[in-house]
């Protein structure tokens, strides 16, 4: 059978991407076929634990990768949400940003189902978490996030194309406040509003 829309739609580069886009590829597979694997479980769990065995052993200590992979400061490959690197994100395609708004687009799976055949509200919230960060970012003022209120107006399908939203829309201090949208269909489904702080300077920094 084919993998969903969310696996086979982003375009990918090459080398850790592609280890990447496998590791999606196997999570949505899983999710989707079920029982129908479970004559095949003992196989499968140990091709699996091979595979993860085998890059487990080339993994460098985790405080040196800790180190690594904000070298340089950029957490667009490894990040949860559209980090190309990391199995985790969908990913998210950022596609247009001007002014320090963001854009994107995601067309999600069966694995971030919450009601049936709709997006978990957890998803929807660390998409739009990281989508007002990245535009707090690209405004030039960012923070921590203080408080995030999502409104869920109406249940966001899975299989669809979604667009994401996020732009900064003041800044008073150390706070700093950005909102977001998720639509599909042209429809606004979710809408966020973020708090966000700016940590205190470090003394002596
Ligand atoms: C290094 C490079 C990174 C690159 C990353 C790329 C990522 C891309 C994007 C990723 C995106 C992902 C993002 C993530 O996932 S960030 C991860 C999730 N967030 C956290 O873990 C944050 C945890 N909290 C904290 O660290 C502190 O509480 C912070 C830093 C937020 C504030 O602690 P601090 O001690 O500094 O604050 P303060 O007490 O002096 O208060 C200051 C002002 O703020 C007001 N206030 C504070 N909290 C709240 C609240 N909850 N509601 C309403 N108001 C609040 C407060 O009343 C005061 O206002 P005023 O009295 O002055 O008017």
């Amino acid at each position: 059978m084919n993998p969903s829309p969310a696996v086979t739609a982003p375009v990918q580069q090459g080398g850790v991407q592609d280890v990447a886009a496998a590791a999606r590829r196997v999570v949505d597979a899983i999710v989707r076929a079920g029982d129908a694997i479970a004559a095949q479980s003992g196989d499968l769990a140990t091709a699996l634990h091979g595979v993860a065995d085998r890059i487990d052993l080339a993994a460098p200590p985790l405080a040196e990768r800790m180190t690594t992979m904000w070298l340089p400061v950029d957490s667009r490959l490894h990040n949860p949400v559209n980090g190309l690197e990391n199995p985790l994100a969908p990913p998210l395609e950022i596609t247009e940003g001007a002014d320090g708004d963001v854009a994107g687009s995601v067309t999600l799976g069966l694995p971030y189902q919450g009601p049936p055949g709709h997006v978990h509200g957890g998803i929807s919230a660390l998409l739009l978490d990281h989508v007002l960060g990245l535009a707090n970012i690209r405004a030039g003022n960012s923070g921590m996030t203080a408080r995030l209120a999502l409104t869920y107006h109406r249940p966001l399908p899975l299989f669809e194309e979604l667009s994401v939203t996020g732009r900064q829309a003041s800044v008073d201090g150390r706070k700093i406040h950005a909102t977001g949208t998720i639509s599909a269909d042209g429809h606004v489904a979710v809408s966020a509003e973020g708090l966000f702080v700016r940590p205190r300077a470090e003394p002596g920094r």
